[in-house]
């Protein structure tokens, strides 16, 4: 069928008709009529300028009409239905604003026989409690939602039509099924609007009602802001959707019995559990939908670096905590009997992920809050089943851990992530996971979403990893502590032993001989007090500074030094820098030291094998160093960079080139010649590591340096501009919306 769209007519000229009329107006979508029976807002849509022309007839209206919109209120839907269909033309397609679908459809069925094709209902989820013509906003769905619910029999030109025509008004046009529809708007709208309603209703029949709102402060108005919205309206969304609105009253009535039950017995534990729950869900799990972040520093705008040359680097700082400990306290206390406090937690969107994906299995955990955390152990088979897929965002240290936990849990799960993470190999996990009889399955390629089932009775691993990879280790560890018998673990190269560090704290009993682990399942793990040290990945890009940097004396405090994590240090002291360790001291079983870095030239140099896997994740700074140093830097063995949150490789000799540098890669191999930095603009690929390291390049650069994409410094460091700038750095944000 074809269509065209000249005349609009807009049927029922309140709120919602009134702004539609108004934006496609000023939009000049077409010519826009409308009919309504009140013929005094009728006059006054002329008067103010929202409507093009009033009909003075329905049949005038619909016999010329291209678009019919219903803009009535849903139980009026079928006696409007039957009173245009006489004058209808075949290609005149018919929308609805109703906040119900199923009855509409009913609706058209009874008075067309079957659902036209040329019918696609749509719900705008926008709205004010003000009614009428002249409360009409062009504004009202600029930025809003729109769903759409069209049939498999409807035509899909009149479908993009609908969809087109509020676009024009600014609104995100979203697609569902009318059944789901229904459901989603029961939980979401009806609900809320049914509590408020009740809400008010209830506290106005107290005797001292006038004292209570008199009294009543923001809590009481936001809350029942939409008690003030049209009854008959809201009568008649209640009747259209009385299915779905029984099934969430129902669903709520349970929830607040139960946590009536914890106030009257006193229950900290669900109460704080429903509080920490409810306020998490209310600020984070937007994130899935809209891409916001679960931290407040994350940045939802396009981030752009802007970095100039010179500066110093001078002082004391601190960076923040460290992100791989981070996970495994929030994990290891999750399963831990009794309360387990963390200090030092990172606040970066990573270990947020971890926490967030514990909370929807049911764990307590109150904070963060400046870096304290406090877990409500659920014990090693307290975990419930999570209402839906667990998010972990761009970290792939929570998915690879989690695969291995829930790998033994009596539940099934799903463990999803953002674009980059759904790009990153999970079988190396997956594989030895289903050799101790897990039922996981990964996505095409061995990627994410990963299915877990769960009720898996799993057996003890004898495993010699093809891989050196702590997070492959570490989920094996996890899953260790529920198989039956002893693991054993061999390791080809040393990587992070921070999960063996962490399960000793928690009381669990490993054996370690060289690159062999053995772990019994234990009975239980024991609360205990964490305390983080920083992160040497964040630190490094520091010590980097400080290393590139002439005149340079800069000292971060209390980072972790854990041998099997500092190879940095060691690659660089062979570069010729000059680091000491001040102030040695142990947190919770990690080395910890202050870091001393003073400006020293640095020469090239064959990076020994055996320091690759103890620092992987800090080779965008020490290829940034080796750009910096005279003579030939040889990297061999690396290709595990490859798979990290970008081509790691790729990603940064593509920066080094613009920056001048050359850099020459076969496989796994790097060869880079120390130079000077040119200035330029280099893409981060949406990569942390990769737009940090550029970043403390660009300060040495002959112009200045831009640098794309930083947004991603939120999954493990949301603080770097603010410290960089305290050590001396001249690098500044640029941030722009994106819509
Ligand atoms: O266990 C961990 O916390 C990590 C291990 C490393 O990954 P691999 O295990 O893939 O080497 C590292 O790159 C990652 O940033 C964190
Ligand atoms: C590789 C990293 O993290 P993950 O593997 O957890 O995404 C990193 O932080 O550099």
């Amino acid at each position: 069928m074809s269509f065209s769209v000249n005349r609009v007519l807009v049927i029922g000229l309140g709120l919602i008709g009134g702004s539609l009329a108004k934006a496609l107006k000023n939009k000049r979508f077409g010519y826009i009529q409308a009919y309504d029976r009140d013929s005094e807002e009728l006059q006054q849509g002329v008067d103010l300028g929202v409507i093009d022309e009033a009909c003075s007839s329905l049949e005038d209206g619909v016999k010329t009409a291209d678009i019919i919109v219903l803009a009535v209120p849903v139980k009026a839907t079928e006696a409007v239905l039957k009173a245009i269909q006489p004058h209808l033309r075949e290609n005149t397609i018919i929308t609805d604003v109703g906040s119900t679908k199923g009855n509409v459809i009913s609706a058209a069925k009874s008075v067309f026989g079957q659902v036209p094709p040329t019918f696609i209902p749509g719900h705008p989820i926008a709205g004010s409690e003000k009614s009428g013509v002249a409360a009409a906003d062009e504004q009202l769905f600029y930025k809003h939602k729109v769903i759409i619910t069209p049939l498999e029999s409807s035509d899909p030109i009149a479908t993009q039509t609908v969809a087109r025509m509020w676009q024009f008004t600014g609104a995100e046009v979203l697609q569902m099924g009318v059944s789901r529809h229904d459901e989603v708007l029961a939980a979401t709208s009806h609900l809320p609007h049914i509590l408020a309603f009740s809400l008010v209703d209830t506290l106005a029949k107290e005797q001292d009602s006038t004292e209570i709102f008199r009294y009543a402060a923001g809590g009481f108005r936001d809350f029942t802001r939409i008690a003030a919205s049209d009854p008959t309206m809201w009568h008649d969304v209640c009747l259209a959707n009385k299915a779905e609105i029984l099934n969430q009253i129902d669903n709520f009535s349970q929830g607040l019995a139960q946590l009536r039950e914890a106030i009257e017995n006193e229950n900290t534990p669900a109460m704080l559990g429903v509080f920490t729950r409810a306020k998490a869900a209310r600020e984070h799990f937007s994130k899935m939908l809209s891409g916001t972040a679960y931290s407040q520093k994350h940045h939802t705008g396009r981030v752009t670096f802007h970095v100039r040359s010179g500066g110093i680097v001078n002082g004391h700082i601190r960076v923040p905590g460290d992100k791989s400990i981070s996970h495994r306290a929030v994990m290891l206390g999750a399963i831990a009997d009794g309360v387990t406090h963390i200090n030092g937690f990172l606040e970066s969107e990573d270990s947020l992920a971890t926490v967030q994906a514990f909370r929807d299995m049911g764990v307590v955990i109150e904070g963060p809050h400046v870096g304290r955390v406090k877990i409500y152990g659920v014990g090693l088979h307290g975990l419930c089943a999570p209402p839906g897929p667990l998010y972990v965002g761009n970290s792939a240290t929570s998915m690879r851990l989690l695969c291995g936990l829930l790998a033994a849990q009596s539940f099934d799960s799903c463990l999803v992530g953002d674009a980059s993470l759904s790009k990153r190999p999970m079988d190396r996990i997956a594989i030895p996971l289903r050799n101790m009889g897990a039922e996981i399955v990964t996505s095409e390629g061995g990627v994410p979403p990963i299915n877990i089932k769960g009720k898996r009775r799993l057996s003890a691993i004898n495993y010699e990893m093809p891989l050196a990879s702590a997070q492959v280790k570490s989920g094996l560890l996890l899953a260790a502590l529920y198989a039956k018998g002893e693991s054993v673990i061999v390791e080809p190269a040393v990587t992070r032993d921070h999960t063996e560090r962490m399960m000793a704290q928690f009381g669990i009993t490993l054996q370690q001989t060289g690159s062999r682990i053995q772990v019994q399942p234990p009975q239980r793990l024991l609360n205990r007090q964490i305390d983080i040290p920083a992160d040497i990945s964040s630190a490094a890009f520091f010590i980097l500074a400080g290393v590139i940097t002439p005149d340079s004396d800069i000292t971060i405090e209390r980072v972790g030094v854990n041998p099997s994590r500092a190879g940095i240090l060691e690659i660089l002291s062979l570069m010729g820098a000059d680091i000491s360790l001040e102030n040695p001291t142990e947190l919770c079983g990690e080395p910890v030291a202050d870091i001393r870095v003073r400006y020293a030239p640095l020469q090239g140099i064959t990076i020994p094998e055996h320091l690759v896997s103890i620092s992987m994740d800090e080779f965008p700074a020490i290829f940034i160093a080796a750009a910096s140093a005279s003579g030939k830097t040889k990297i061999h063995g690396i290709g595990e960079l490859r798979y990290k949150e970008s081509d790691r490789i790729e990603a940064m000799m593509e920066g080094l080139q613009r920056m001048g540098i050359e850099i020459s890669v076969d496989n796994d191999n790097v060869e880079i010649t120390g130079g000077r930095f040119s200035g330029g603009r280099i893409q981060s690929y949406e990569d942390h590591r990769i737009a940090m390291a550029f970043a403390i390049a660009g300060t040495q650069a002959s112009s200045e340096v831009v640098i794309e994409a930083c947004n991603q410094i939120a999954t493990s460091f949301p603080e770097f501009l603010e410290v960089a700038q305290k050590a001396g750095l001249r690098i500044h944000k640029e941030e722009t919306n994106v819509s």
